[in-house]
């Protein structure tokens, strides 16, 4: 396989203070998945947003189905193949869900608003609804059928099943195994549910103070309870 995404050495922050992530390496083949995992404040949102260009990049490199990506817009980086589900979601209030599908759609894929509203049923119910009209659990389907409908190779999520109930959590983990075998997307998962990130992922690792302090897969990190306890802070 090769490597979809590659970051080589890199360092970003927020301009001001400690670097939020520091010479990060990382290497994900085309059609796998990745957890990232870490206590809180270690980076985590921070490497995705550096991935996006939502960071100020100090130095290495960032590869993106072969060309470098390190040095241009976040708008081109979608356009390139890139979707995004930030941890805030980001839905545009005053558009109703059909219009908030529309306004991302690239034609370039299976996904479109059809295939969006037939995996996630609730949002068709909804269509019409505006955006701040709607649940938590609701909100994030349409975050990720968002992302979706700009068929990117590439999906990032951000701690998609945060405050959300577990009926409502286990809709969107069906959708995103189903996405999965449909599309053979790749896709990175920012997720404190560590047994369920590792469930989904095929490779993992563990940022602390913005370094990667472990890296391999993810069968192998869910049967190692020092690391996760030591590192993830996991009992
Ligand atoms: N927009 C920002 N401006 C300045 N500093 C930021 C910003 N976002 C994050 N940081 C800092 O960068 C560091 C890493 O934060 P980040 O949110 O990436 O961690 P995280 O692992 O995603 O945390 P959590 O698990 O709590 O979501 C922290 O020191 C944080 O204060």
């Amino acid at each position: 396989m090769t490597d979809l995404l590659r970051l080589e050495a890199v360092t970003a922050g927020y301009g001001y203070g400690a670097a939020a992530i520091e010479n990060v390496a990382l290497s994900l083949p085309r059609g796998s998945s990745l957890a990232v995992l870490g206590r809180n404040g270690v980076g985590k949102t921070s490497l995705l947003a550096t991935i996006m260009g939502l960071t100020q990049m100090a130095s290495g490199k960032i590869t993106f189905d072969g060309g470098e990506i390190g040095g241009i817009d976040t708008y081109e980086r979608a356009r390139l193949g890139l979707g995004y589900v930030p941890q805030e979601r980001e839905i545009f209030p005053s558009l109703t869900v059909e219009e908030n599908l529309s306004v991302a759609r690239v034609d370039r894929g299976k996904w479109n608003i059809e295939s969006v509203f037939e995996l996630f049923p609730r949002l068709a119910e909804r269509r019409q609804n505006f955006g701040n009209h709607l649940s938590g659990g609701e909100q994030q389907m349409l975050a990720v059928g968002r992302a979706l409908v700009s068929n990117p190779a590439l999906l990032i999520l951000d701690e998609p099943f945060e405050g959300l109930a577990p009926v409502i959590v286990d809709q969107l983990v069906e959708a995103l195994k189903r996405i999965r075998k449909e599309s053979d997307m790749t896709f990175i998962l920012v997720e404190h549910h560590v047994d369920l990130a590792l469930s989904l992922t095929v490779q993992a690792l563990i940022l602390d103070r913005g370094q990667v302090v472990w890296n391999g897969k993810s069968n192998d990190l869910a049967g190692n309870k020092s690391v996760l306890s030591s590192l993830v802070g996991i009992s």
